[in-house]
């Protein structure tokens, strides 16, 4: 997850570089950072959770992380200078003439990444809930996810170092730079699975990965259940307003500095490296609280109210006063709130959702959140298009309205936090409630009363 999540941003501080070396537009930008989630968005996820359920994690991992390094090499050739002057590129500049055609062959390799990434996703959180159950299950997933988003504050520290790196920049090198990394990560899935045959033989868990019992497998009749929940439409509509306005906003942010601040692609990434490696350090922490004190549905809410401040002070403060000291303040704001919400949200799902669909409910909340991942930064670039009327410089756009729209995204997402807050409170969901049982240490509450051993 580390590799994955570092090609996921790779190009996120190049976007100017991009834009003037070979001509993609903040729209075609946008629709190129939309294409990572299309797949999984037209039914891939939902194909992805079938996958897991039937072959297990061992297999769907190796398939993952294979359609990740396949994805990354057809966008390494869609933006190196071999692609140009083929047939294959004139033909994909005659039609959608906006959109070039390097921007859209690199959006299809993404798409096909995003595949890879999204159903690697799903497979870890499976393996962990299998290695952790009836152990400390958030901390594991805080961790996982710390480890994810240290990859996010390397790329943004490497990525236009290494674009710089032969004199003229190129986006070349930080790609085949991230491309290698992704090699070495199925490199290491494949390790991974030797392990997880030796824990299953230890453990005399049967076929297919251990975790796949009977009461797990994936049935259709279960996604009409799953969809019939109104708790589970709380969740998802939570996790899509707040992660789309985490993620989209990380392809945009180094720019969106670099406008308000004057500053060079480096000067901008390093003030939003610290974002990742604030949450990547504090994510654990929360997660190892919610184990033992609880109070997840709180954090949701503290999470989001974070947000807002944040994304507010981009959109209304730092244009008026451009101080450098105001946005690195927000973005380690931002930084906290992002470990509050993954850190309570992620665990919390199998406190609401029964153990036998679990694995289904949490590859159908990725894919409502894929549909927000997939579509605002296509809606950010054309609001920030839109907004900036006859601007052709990459470097002084106004990004006051796709920040309010960022705003308003955690605006509703509260809304949804404060909803389930009180549902917890009126239904006894146990929310609030820590992970360990407190009478049984060994024991993890899953849902109402229930522990996993
Ligand atoms: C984008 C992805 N679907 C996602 O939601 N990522 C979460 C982590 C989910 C847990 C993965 N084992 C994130 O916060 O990065």
């Amino acid at each position: 997850m580390l590799f994955a999540y570092m090609f996921v941003d790779v190009m996120s501080p190049l976007q100017s570089l991009i834009e003037t070396q070979r001509g993609w537009s903040p729209e075609s930008f946008g629709y190129y950072a939309g294409a990572e989630y299309i797949f999984n968005v037209l039914g891939f996820l939902i194909l992805a959770g079938i996958i897991l359920d039937k072959m297990g994690v061992r297999f769907t991992g190796t398939l993952s992380a294979s359609l990740m390094v396949g994805g990354a090499l057809i966008k390494l050739y869609a933006v190196s200078n071999m692609f140009e002057g083929t047939g294959l590129e004139s033909w994909l500049d005659s039609w959608w003439t906006s959109m070039p055609g390097s921007a859209k062959l690199a959006a299809f390799g993404f798409m096909i990444f995003g595949c890879g990434c999204e159903m690697a996703g799903i497979t870890v959180s499976k393996a962990i809930a299998k290695w952790f159950n009836g152990k400390e299950m958030a901390l594991a997933m805080g961790l996982e996810m710390a480890i994810a988003r240290i990859g996010v504050f390397a790329i943004f520290s490497i990525s236009p170092r290494l674009a710089d790196w032969m004199g003229t920049p190129t986006v070349v090198i930080p790609i085949a730079f991230c491309s290698a990394l992704l090699c070495i990560g199925l490199l290491c899935f494949i390790a991974f699975s030797f392990m997880d045959r030796a824990y299953d033989a230890e453990t005399g868990t049967s076929k297919n990965s251990g975790a796949e019992t009977a009461e797990e497998e994936f049935k259709v009749s279960d996604v009409a259940k799953i969809f019939s929940s109104q708790l589970f439409w709380i969740v998802a509509l939570l996790c899509v307003l707040y992660y789309s306005a985490i993620f989209p906003f990380q392809r945009y942010a180094a720019n969106m500095l670099q406008c308000n601040l004057d500053l060079d692609a480096t000067q901008a990434a390093d003030i939003f490296r610290w974002f990742p490696i604030g949450a990547a350090i504090l994510t654990p922490f929360l997660g190892y609280f919610l184990d033992r004190k609880g109070k997840g549905a709180t954090m949701l809410i503290f999470g989001a109210v974070l947000m807002i401040v944040c994304h507010l002070t981009f959109a209304l403060v730092l244009p008026s006063v451009p101080s450098t000291a105001i946005a690195f303040s927000a973005i380690v704001v931002l930084g906290i709130s992002f470990s509050l919400v993954p850190a309570a949200l992620w665990p919390s799902v199998p406190k609401i959702m029964e153990a036998r669909y679990l694995g289904s409910a949490y590859s159908l909340i990725f894919w409502v959140q894929n549909v927000g991942l997939c579509l605002f930064p296509i809606l950010i670039g054309q609001v920030l298009q839109a907004s900036n009327p006859g601007i052709t410089d990459p470097l002084k756009y106004n990004y006051t309205v796709p920040m309010l729209v960022f705003a308003s995204l955690g605006v509703l997402a509260l809304g949804f936090g404060i909803w389930l807050k009180i549902l917890d409170a009126r239904n006894h969901y146990g929310l609030e409630l820590p992970n360990i049982n407190p009478t049984k240490e060994e024991g993890i509450m899953t849902s109402e009363g229930m522990t996993m051993e």
